[in-house]
């Protein structure tokens, strides 16, 4: 590898199931000269000076003290998706480093998961797939209500997806959304969460994993959804309180779960929850797609050269 005068680029791995997808290679090479951690390792005190950047893919939780006091050039990290929950926020600032992530990029693709896993979970189709029976039951999604926790990008997308499906649309946030953003998708604000579970037939959690979010669906939370109702969870796992959904499931204190995302990732085989049948669980595909995981790419570049070029960071956290 040569490098010439291009930035250093750290990133986690090329190819396999954490790494930069091949396909962005050449992108990042456009703009860096790209170091992996596995050559970074091996080489190290010539490396370290040559990093100014770090791209993390695929919350790979690789960023801790002792890397971060051996790159004396590092300038900026930026994420490949929204949500940062496995990066140290607080320990990278103090190194003043700047941080950005990705959130324009993966809205609409993890606003169709939310969405796919909703129909599917509603209309039985994972159950369909495996049994040739015709007569499996499901529930009925136009005018349905369905109860978004978190509205910002990707909880608006939903909003405006639901509305296509003409369901009834909840929303509980931390700020509210202006009226003229709710009266978009025909959202009504729920200041309280507990008012939203007691009526949504779906509850769909978008909220970001922070120590306040941490378990924020517990035993309680489950107890007061409707016995009819399905929970969707495209955040974080930890959001939601597994082992209490483990009981609420298999209790019939709600209907069904739909998760892309659990605690650990994946769930290892014998887990319960991939054994009950009112459960359908796909593995993070949040932002899959190969436009959106392109995109989420370009936003990065885009973020870190503004960074490197001391220019007002686009998504700067
Ligand atoms: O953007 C993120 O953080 C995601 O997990 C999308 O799936």
């Amino acid at each position: 590898m040569g490098g010439g005068e291009l930035p250093g680029l750290l990133v986690n791995e090329i190819g396999g199931i954490h790494g930069i997808l091949h396909g962005h290679v050449a992108l990042l090479k456009k703009h860096f000269y790209l170091i992996t951690m596995k050559e970074f390792l091996e080489n190290r005190k010539h490396m370290s000076k040559k990093v100014q950047a770090i791209y993390l893919w695929w919350h790979k939780p690789i960023i801790n003290r002792e890397l971060l006091q051996s790159l004396p050039n590092l300038k900026v990290i930026a994420n490949s998706g929204v949500g940062m929950d496995h990066l140290d926020l607080k320990l990278v600032a103090s190194f003043g480093v700047k941080m950005a992530n990705a959130p324009y990029a993966v809205s609409s693709s993890t606003a169709d998961t939310g969405m796919a896993l909703l129909l599917a979970s509603a209309r039985r189709l994972v159950e369909g797939m495996e049994y040739s029976e015709a007569d499996l039951l499901g529930v009925e999604v136009t005018g349905a209500t369905v109860g978004i926790i978190g509205m910002g990008s990707i909880g608006y997308k939903i909003a405006l997806r639901a509305k296509a499906f003409e369901m009834n649309i909840l929303y509980h946030n931390r700020t509210r959304r202006k009226e003229q953003e709710e009266q978009a998708v025909g959202a009504t604000y729920c200041e309280k969460i507990d008012s939203l579970l007691q009526q949504a037939d779906f509850v769909m959690v978008v909220v970001s994993l922070t120590p306040q979010t941490h378990k924020l669906i517990g035993k309680r939370e489950m107890e007061l959804m409707k016995p009819t109702a399905t929970l969707i969870n495209i955040s974080r796992g930890a959001v939601v309180d597994q082992e209490a959904l483990v009981t609420a499931l298999q209790t019939g204190v709600i209907r069904a779960a739909a998760l892309d995302v659990t605690y650990p990732e994946p769930l290892p085989r014998d887990h319960t929850l991939l054994k009950l049948k009112n459960v359908i669980i796909t593995p993070h595909l949040g932002i899959k797609t190969d436009k959106a995981t392109y995109m989420v790419t370009e936003e990065a570049v885009e973020n870190i050269l503004a960074a490197l070029n001391g220019l007002p960071i686009p998504s700067e956290l």
